[in-house]
Order: C-alpha cells, then sequence, then structure tokens
C-alpha cells in the first residue's frame, strides 16, 4: 500500500493539484505558490495564505515561551506574503486546544500574536476554536495585497539571473537542536542561535522594496531550508542554478557553535529550515543595487550567492567542485 510516506510532501501536494485545477478566471495564482492570489480591489490583487504550527512537529509545548509560540504562529504566515511582495492586511487564528491549557499560558500566547499583529498592522478578524485531548494545532489565515503590476513569483528567474539570500542562514535549525538535545544555553552563542529558531522576523520589509521595484525579480521565503526552497524557484521556472556554498551567509555564532558540535554549518545552512529569510532571483544589473538598498533602508544583509544556469539541476560548488551535503530539506511525510 503506497503511504504518504512514499511520495512525500510535494507528492501529495501534485495529487491535490489535479483535483482542483483548473481555474476561473479570478484566480491569477492557485496551489504552488507562497500564497494564492486572486482578483482584489481596483488596482490590487488579494493575496491568501494559511500555516499551522502542530505541537511535536513544530514545536514543544513545555519548551516554547507562549509568548514566542504566538509571535512565531503569525511570522511564518507574514513570511508567506512577503514572499509575494505584499502587505499583509488581515488574519484568522484557528486554535485547537487542551481543555487542561492554562488561562495564562493561552492568554500570553494571544498577547504575542497580537504583538506581532499590531507591529505589522494586521488585523485579527476572526478565527476558529476546537478541542482535542491530542497535539495542540495553531493554523493561521493571513490575507494580504500587492499592487497588479508587482506581484512577485517563483516562476521568474532567468539564465544569467544572480540568486541572492537575505540575512544568515542555519540558525534556526541549529537553535532547534540546542533545545531538542538541551544543551546548555547560558551563552550568548546559544542564546542567539535559540531566539532564531523561537522568534524568526518576517521580512516583509524587503519584500515591500522588492516590489516597488521595476526589475524582474523570482521571490520565495525560506521554510523548509535553502536548498529545496530555491529548488522550487528554479523547477518553476524552468532553469537550473550554480551555488557556491562559501558564499552562503553564517552568522559568527553558528560557525562556532557547529565547531565545537563537530558538525558542519552548511548542512544547517542549506537544509535546516525555518530561516524564514528571502531568497530572490533577479538579473546581474539590479542586483548589486537591489542589495545595497536593502542594506541601507532595512540593515538586512543580502549576499548574492549564485548565479541561475540552463537545465533544470541545482549544483552547490566548493572550489569550483561539486559540494555535496549530508542532510536534506525539511519534508512532513518522507522518513529520510
Ligand atoms: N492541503 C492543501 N490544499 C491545497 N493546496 C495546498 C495544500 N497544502 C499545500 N498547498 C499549496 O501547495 C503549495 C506549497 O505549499 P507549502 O510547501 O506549504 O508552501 P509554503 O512553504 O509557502 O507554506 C502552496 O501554494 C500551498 O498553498
Ligand atoms: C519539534 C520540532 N521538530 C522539528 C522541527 C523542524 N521543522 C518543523 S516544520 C519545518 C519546516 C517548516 O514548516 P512547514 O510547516 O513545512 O512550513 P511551510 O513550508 O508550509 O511554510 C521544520 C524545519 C521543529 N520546528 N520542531
Ligand atoms: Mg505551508
Amino acid at each position: 500500500m503506497l503511504t504518504l510516506t512514499d511520495i512525500g510532501e510535494f507528492g501529495l501536494i501534485d495529487l491535490i493539484k489535479k483535483k482542483f485545477m483548473p481555474y476561473g478566471p479570478e484566480t491569477i495564482v492557485g496551489i504552488d505558490d507562497d500564497c494564492a492570489v486572486v482578483t482584489g480591489r481596483e488596482g490590487f490583487y488579494t493575496l491568501y495564505t494559511c500555516d499551522s504550527q502542530v505541537e511535536g512537529s513544530h514545536f514543544i509545548a513545555d519548551l516554547v515561551p507562549p509568548y514566542l509560540l504566538g509571535q512565531k504562529v503569525l511570522t511564518v504566515n507574514l513570511s508567506d506574503i512577503a514572499a509575494m511582495g505584499g502587505t499583509p492586511r488581515f488574519a484568522l487564528l484557528s486554535l485547537v486546544l487542551r481543555p487542561d491549557i492554562s488561562v495564562e499560558w493561552i492568554d500570553t500566547f494571544l498577547e504575542g500574536f497580537r504583538y506581532k499583529a499590531n507591529q505589522y498592522a494586521v488585523e485579527v478578524i476572526g478565527g476558529n476554536l476546537a478541542h482535542t485531548e491530542g497535539k495542540l494545532i495553531f493554523d493561521v489565515t493571513c490575507i494580504g495585497e500587492v499592487k497588479r503590476n508587482r506581484l512577485l513569483l517563483r516562476n521568474q528567474a532567468r539564465v544569467g539571473d544572480l540568486i541572492l539570500v537575505t540575512g544568515s542562514l542555519g540558525d534556526a535549525a541549529a537553535g532547534l537542536k540546542i533545545l531538542l538535545e538541551e544543551q546548555k544555553m547560558n551563552t550568548t552563542r546559544e542564546q542567539y542561535l535559540l531566539n532564531r529558531y523561537f522568534l524568526p522576523e518576517p521580512r516583509v520589509d524587503v519584500g515591500r522594496i522588492l516590489a516597488e521595484s521595476p526589475n524582474r525579480i523570482a521571490l520565495i521565503d525560506i521554510s523548509d531550508g535553502f536548498a529545496q526552497d530555491l529548488g522550487h524557484i528554479l523547477k518553476q521556472s524552468q532553469v537550473g542554478g550554480i551555488v557556491d556554498v562559501e558564499r552562503i551567509p553564517l552568522s559568527q555564532q553558528l560557525i562556532s557553535w557547529c565547531t565545537v558540535q563537530n558538525c558542519f554549518p552548511l548542512d544547517f545552512a542549506c537544509s535546516g529550515g525555518e530561516d524564514y529569510e528571502l531568497i530572490f532571483v533577479t538579473a546581474p544589473q539590479s542586483a548589486d543595487e537591489l542589495r545595497k538598498k536593502i542594506q541601507h533602508e532595512i540593515g538586512i544583509p543580502v549576499t548574492i550567492v549564485g548565479e541561475i544556469t540552463a537545465g533544470s539541476k541545482l549544483i552547490f560548488e566548493k572550489s569550483e567542485q561539486n559540494y555535496e551535503f549530508h542532510t536534506q530539506g525539511w519534508n512532513h511525510f518522507s522518513s529520510f
């Protein structure tokens, strides 16, 4: 019997896609990008996205401060709006809770959610409640908008373009490992990495700058790992890519922690996941200008890590030799 483990998360998405396509004329983008895109108010498209955080799969209830979980549940959705160049506007919050959860815990969670919503001017306009004796589930639907001519999709990469990434990669995955292995957390290094797992910042402001630029840009956020998420841009743009692993931005904290742990920072950076940074691909003429603008206006470093090639392969190189990873990106159903 074929199971979800055999087909994996993306096999299941293909199956779902076949059931619900084709779409009517008001749907600009259906399944496949970070958000669904439908006709909106005059001059705009409306963006829809939903993502959940599930106990055991995304967080361990006893190990996560509820104020930070409340923020992250919204952040992962804001990140998808950012990945379309959009502005978030509204959110719906669905809570699946055990009856023994303390009111104080859920109140603190909601305070965290409210803090993030206020930070990005998002109105929480509804949601749902359900009882469980099993795992906690926090599911958010986020609605945003983007100017019609500035929608940024995954399928816009062209041969010769450069591949850029915001921030540094791999910190969140290291933070998760520190948490799960109950490693000592009393140094600023471990605290930094843990924070990057607990409290990523959605790159909404970066998405806005990219959307304001007149250049052709392909854009995605990194939830499952840099390699896998860059792979989505390549597949949907029908191109290949080459990445110089020595250019991949790594924090000093990750490098230092990996030295002590005797592990490879590039494994965390390329397949760790939950970075919630953005990957964008654009022509060389626009790349440097955008990089400088983002760095100057928002203070987020942007690094050119590679180039788009013909074909369909994603190649990682170190000193012009193929570089092999020891791990793969996140997949909800596969057993690797
Ligand atoms: N159960 C589902 N039904 C319909 N579409 C889905 C479902 N699960 C995922 N998708 C779609 O598949 C695409 C990839 O999903 P996912 O990997 O979760 O994206 P993201 O990393 O942006 O959250 C998205 O366009 C999403 O809307
Ligand atoms: C207890 C626990 N185990 C593993 C992980 C790692 N993890 C869970 S989901 C995920 C990928 C991102 O989440 P997903 O639901 O796939 O987001 P999407 O791609 O849909 O935006 C990662 C790296 C975690 N955060 N917590
Ligand atoms: Mg998702």
